[in-house]
């Protein structure tokens, strides 16, 4: 390591469960779901509601589920963060890069004092949140809880965030490329599918109280509020991605996967687009899920596994899911070049 050793890059993704076990499961979904900004109700009933009947019902189903995908090294997003950091620090050989979650192991303390340790003299951490959108429950929770660590350690290191990156080109340049070689197949439809979110926290964000889902086609009239707005920045990069590829119009649609509760979440849901699409004639798709830049439980197991299923059963005649950008060459560049401009700026 070189003169730039006093900077260090930290990706920072959602994490997984330490082990497909139901203890471990438990722990990993309490610690996940307790965060306020995940289900925002009051503490105590979130209490009640979490560890009283979310977790007891989902932990032995997610583990399940966790164990159709699990890797011998461990879970699918732990692995593809931990290849994604070797390849960036490959690129940047200089800069120190490690990896740290929001939930679960490494966590952001761990992650400080491991540079720390390794660089004493450390004057800046680079934050990238492997969330390309804004959400309470995604990219701000993870940036909030790693400048509080960072407050309450009184690390002397500053910390600089990287702001979400939905339309940014070197993204959307390195999303297309990763889909470009499935699209060479034939295909009715392309299907974005995006992680859901309650539309409670859609309006709860809207920084104008005045927008989010009450103004007619509200993501596509100009406000402030769209720099929080989720269902804003999945448009635009759907909208971005598919005219990169030259997908037509009528060729490609967004929807909304792994609703949780019974609240009303941000529509379409993907699992209802699978059992709709055949009868529309949409009988070969291919799926992309753009908000997750490497595969997951909620690609692999959600998307690869059950979707796929109950789409053959409804009719559908092909069903290619495209992975995310995992270790694409352009999305590692991507990541090289955003870190370096702050290095040297
Ligand atoms: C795109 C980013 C994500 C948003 C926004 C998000 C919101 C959100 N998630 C839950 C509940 C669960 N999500 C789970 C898994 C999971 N979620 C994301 C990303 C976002 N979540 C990822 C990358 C993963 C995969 C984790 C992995 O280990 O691979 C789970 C756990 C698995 C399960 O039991 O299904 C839950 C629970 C809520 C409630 C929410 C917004 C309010
Ligand atoms: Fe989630
Ligand atoms: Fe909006």
């Amino acid at each position: 390591m070189g003169a730039t050793t006093h900077k260090a890059i930290i990706l920072m993704n959602l994490g997984s469960p330490d082990s497909t076990e139901v203890p471990d499961v438990k722990r990993y979904l309490m610690e996940f779901l307790m965060d306020k900004k995940v289900i925002d109700y009051p503490y105590l009933l979130r209490l009640l509601l979490v560890g009283g009947i979310i977790v007891p019902r989902r932990a032995p189903q997610s583990a399940e589920a966790y164990k159709r995908v699990w890797l011998p090294e461990g879970s699918p997003l732990i692995v593809l963060t931990q290849q994604l950091q070797e390849a960036v620090q490959h690129a940047l050989p200089d800069v120190p890069v490690t990896i740290a979650m929001r939930y679960g192991n490494p966590s952001p303390k761990a992650a400080y004092d491991e540079l720390l340790a390794r660089h004493p003299q450390l004057k800046e951490v680079i934050l990238l949140p492997l969330y390309p959108h804004y959400a309470m429950s995604s990219y701000e929770t993870a940036v909030d809880y790693a400048k509080e660590i960072h407050q309450k350690g009184k690390y002397a290191f500053k910390l600089t965030t990287i702001p979400p990156y939905f339309g940014n080109e070197d993204y959307i340049r390195a999303q297309a490329a990763s889909m470009q070689p499935y699209l060479e197949q034939d295909y009715d439809y392309v299907l974005f599918s995006y992680h859901g979110v309650p539309e409670r926290h859609i309006r709860k964000g809207d920084i104008t109280h005045k927008h989010c889902l009450q103004v007619a086609d509200c993501c596509h009239v100009d406000s402030p509020a769209h720099a929080f707005c989720y269902r804003h920045q999945v448009f635009v990069t759907s909208e971005k991605v598919a005219a990169a590829l030259n997908i037509p119009e009528e060729k490609w649609g967004i929807s909304f996967q792994s609703r949780l509760g019974k609240e009303q979440w941000l529509l379409p849901y993907t699992a209802s687009r699978f059992t709709e699409l055949p009868a529309e004639g949409k009988k070969k798709i291919l799926v992309a899920c753009p908000a997750f830049v490497s595969d997951c439980l909620e690609t692999l197991e959600e998307i690869g596994m059950e979707g796929k299923h109950s789409f053959l059963e409804s009719g559908g005649e092909s069903f290619t899911m495209i992975p995310c950008m995992n270790l694409h060459p352009l999305w590692v560049q991507a990541i090289g070049k955003w870190c370096s401009q702050i290095i040297h700026a």
